[in-house]
């Protein structure tokens, strides 16, 4: 062995001396993420090494085409689904080590989940009232304590006057909200929500968007939505892209003093340094298998290449 390798002192300084950890202080964390599924000898990489921060408090929405990984990311998220490899953290919970005690504490006191389908979310033989208690019993509060907190939530999240009644007397959007307070009984640090107003009409849907909102803003929830609704996307700050199972852009919205709102477009950059080009850009200029780069003052500079670019071929046979 050569007699310059560091010994193990040396090499604990050289840990300590990297920087944060990738995620370090983000309340949702995914390193890498990758899920495959196996069915009957054939597999799907359905999350390809996603990677998504979510800050504590935060409102996000998360879009993309159909079969694009949104709904597997919350099954993980929500410790529903276990992921095959990398890293998907909540709140401090370390999503792939858990063990299924762990887990099931997870789920119940954590997380709140609320489904698309308004009949997925309520028993159907509770009303209002016992269904927002029901994760309340489970986790041992006492019935006053069950009582008070479910006519709190109702009551703020505008259905105070349902709480007596079965899902089938209820209205979609009435149902959702309830289904919105039956997520967050619990107070858990996160509410995730795949399509919650995908059912609904317009008008509904903007209602059981604010309830959401509201819970975000007043209890400090952080949630994440999975949305093809343009109403939820424009309301909040974050809109994060995912496509073939991997985070490709975000857009940030900003609110002006005068109430007017601005978005921006961000390619997302990956810790090894790889970015996705939009499909409609890589289309125009007819980019594939490779591009040229150029490091300027301020900006990155990307360029078809001549060889494979198909309209660099036709122009260099029109010369
Ligand atoms: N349980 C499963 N077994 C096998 N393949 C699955 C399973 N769940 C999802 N997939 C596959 O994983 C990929 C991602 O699916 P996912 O449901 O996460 O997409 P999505 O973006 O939520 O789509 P949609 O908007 O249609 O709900 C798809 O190719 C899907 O067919």
């Amino acid at each position: 062995m050569s007699t310059n390798a560091p010994d193990l002192a040396e090499l604990e300084r050289r840990a300590a001396e990297r920087g944060p950890v990738y995620g370090e202080g983000a309340h949702i964390v995914c390193d890498n993420l990758v899920r495959i599924y196996k069915t009957d000898g054939i597999e799907v990489v359905a999350l390809q090494g996603l990677d998504l921060l979510v800050d504590a408090g935060e409102l996000v929405a998360i879009v993309g085409a159909s079969g694009s990984g949104k709904s597997t990311l919350l099954n993980i998220l929500s410790g529903l689904d276990v992921p095959t490899a990398g890293v998907a953290r909540v709140a401090g919970s370390d999503l792939l080590t858990m063990a299924a005690r762990e887990r099931l504490r997870f789920r119940r006191e954590q997380v709140g989940f609320i489904w698309q389908q308004t009949s997925r979310n309520l028993l159907p033989y509770l009303t209002a009232e016992q269904n927002v208690e029901l994760p309340m019993r489970f986790a041992g509060r006492s019935r006053r304590e069950r009582a008070t907190r479910a006519a709190e939530l109702l009551g703020m999240l505008g259905v105070g006057d349902c709480a007596g009644r079965r899902p089938q007397e209820l209205s979609g959007g009435q149902q959702q909200r309830i289904a919105i307070a039956v997520a967050v009984a619990n107070e858990p640090h996160v509410v995730l929500a795949d399509e919650p107003t995908g059912e609904l009409d317009t008008a509904t849907a903007t209602e059981v968007f604010a309830a959401l909102r509201r819970v975000n803003e007043e209890l400090g929830t952080t949630a994440v939505v999975v949305t093809h609704d343009a109403q939820v996307t424009e309301r909040v700050d974050r809109t994060i892209g995912i496509r073939d199972g991997r985070t490709s852009s975000e857009v940030r919205r900003r609110s002006a003093d005068d109430g007017t709102r601005t978005a921006e477009e961000y390619a997302v950059l990956d810790r090894v340094g790889r970015v996705q080009l939009p499909k409609a850009f890589t289309q125009a200029l007819d980019m594939r298998d490779r591009v040229r780069l150029n490091l300027e003052t301020d900006h990155v500079g990307v360029w078809p290449d001549r060889k494979t670019g198909r309209k660099a071929d036709r122009e260099e046979s029109d010369d």
